[in-house]
């Protein structure tokens, strides 16, 4: 039997793009050998995507497109998938993970697009220009300094002091602005910022309030009628985060009584699935309240940044086998392979599951030359690079211990 009927032929690998990712992710996969490429501007109805999936093995997706174990089930041949973005939310990490499927995203490929904005719609709303915009439009003439304020000597607190949250505070500080946070995590206070006592210490004394946590449990309406109630009188509210962090209706009544002064939303509980859907929302009444369509991370430098850094992921993954970076599986950074064929296996992370891999080799007198081995909690990555003479038996046995998840070998 040749070998060549076990390793994929890279023309039939189906890669399929959704959600308008940038041409750059095209033009990296096909430079690196891959023709059978599917993508859609948007993300794709229920059975239209489930159909789409039955025979593709790499799917790409933004911020929109939901994975659930149930749509997996519908993709057995799928290997990875790239969120071509940061948030990885949308996905099940766990059951991608079970079925031992990485995925991978785009870490700070959007972070200073989301931070200009930040920064952008905080001088707009302190100086209540999107009010005065409106009334202008309207045919009003609003000169006024009431209400108008500069950022500088203002306390800005930044919920969530990740990359983006840091990268504000940095260009606030710039602005002359007192910088304040609040993380469940320890962080390293950048330039004079300092760690607020409490989220609710942070709420009480800023000016302006801004979140840039991830969706979890912990942070669903995180901004909710007991935490308004918290803020300063007259604060401004940003959230370019996740839609379920503030709850939508406590803002638009917190809006109704002055207490917020003004806001600007970029995400929302439920987002318009495509650019033609009406976009409903009880904050649209408000000539106070910047309303951007979940544009947060989307610039054109950034889109084609993220579109080259999470296919080079997906194209890794493929020919290499390695997982750096993956943030649902275990990490292994792999060498080249060259004159060896590369046996990844995919398992259960079950007592004595190594021993019989290697039993495996052994039996079939194969010589190893690499090893490499992650596990992360219940899922275990092997990768064996092996000469090449005996490869196929020891794989084809590999595929019976039992635990297996998925199984591939790499020429
Ligand atoms: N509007 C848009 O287009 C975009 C939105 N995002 C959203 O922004 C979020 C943040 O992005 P990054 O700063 O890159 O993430 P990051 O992971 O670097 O930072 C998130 C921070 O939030 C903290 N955190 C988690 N749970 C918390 C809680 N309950 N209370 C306080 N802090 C908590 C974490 O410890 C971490 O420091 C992403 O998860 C994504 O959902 C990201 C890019 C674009
Ligand atoms: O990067 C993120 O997490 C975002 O929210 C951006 O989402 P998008 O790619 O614009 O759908």
């Amino acid at each position: 039997m040749s070998f060549q009927n076990t390793s994929f032929d890279k023309e039939k690998i189906k890669i399929v793009l959704l959600e308008g990712i940038h041409a750059s992710a095209e033009k990296v996969f096909r430079s690196a050998g891959y023709t059978n490429i599917v993508t859609a501007s948007k993300s794709l109805p229920k059975d239209e995507l489930e159909q789409t999936l039955e025979d593709a093995r790499f799917l790409g997706i933004r911020s929109r497109t939901q994975v659930t174990d149930a749509l997996l089930e519908k993709a057995p041949k799928l290997a990875a998938i790239g969120c071509f973005c940061i948030g990885t939310n949308q996905v099940d990490l766990q059951a991608t993970k079970l079925r031992g499927i990485p995925v991978f995203n785009a870490p700070f490929a959007n972070t200073r697009s989301v931070a200009e904005l930040v920064l952008a719609e905080m001088i707009l709303l302190l100086r209540g220009v999107p009010q005065k915009n409106a009334a202008a439009h309207r045919g009003e003439w609003l000169k006024s300094a009431a209400d108008s304020y500069e950022t500088r000597g203002k306390t800005l607190g930044i919920v969530g002091y990740g990359h983006i949250g840091t990268q504000i505070g940095i260009l606030a500080e710039n602005l002359g602005m007192n910088v304040q946070y609040f993380d469940i995590e320890t962080k390293l206070a950048l330039g004079n910022a300092q760690a607020a006592e409490s989220y609710h210490a942070l709420l009480a004394s800023s000016d302006v309030v801004t979140f840039h946590v991830p969706e979890t449990p912990q942070t669903k309406n995180m901004m909710d009628a007991e935490a308004f109630a918290q803020l300063k009188p007259g604060a401004i509210l940003i959230n370019a985060s996740r839609g379920t962090v503030v709850d939508i209706d406590c803002l638009a009544q917190a809006l109704e009584t002055k207490q917020v002064a003004g806001a600007a939303i970029d995400v929302f509980p439920v987002e318009p699935k495509s650019n033609q859907d009406e976009f409903e929302s009880p904050l649209r009444q408000f000539d106070n309240v910047i309303l951007t369509p979940h544009v947060g991370g989307s610039t054109m430098e950034a889109q084609a940044n993220i579109g080259i850094e999470v296919s080079e992921k997906l194209a890794k993954y493929s020919d290499n086998g390695s997982t750096l970076s993956s943030v649902n599986f275990p990490e292994v950074a792999l060498p080249s392979h060259e004159g060896k064929h590369r046996i990844c296996h995919i398992h259960r992370n079950v007592p004595g599951i190594l021993a019989k891999i290697n039993d495996i080799f052994s039996s079939n007198s194969v010589n190893i030359s690499a090893q490499f081995l992650q596990t992360i909690d219940s899922v275990g990555y092997v990768v064996t690079d092996i000469d090449q003479s005996s490869s196929l038996k020891a794989f084809e046995e590999l595929k019976t211990i039992e635990g297996t998840i998925k199984t591939r070998i790499l020429y």
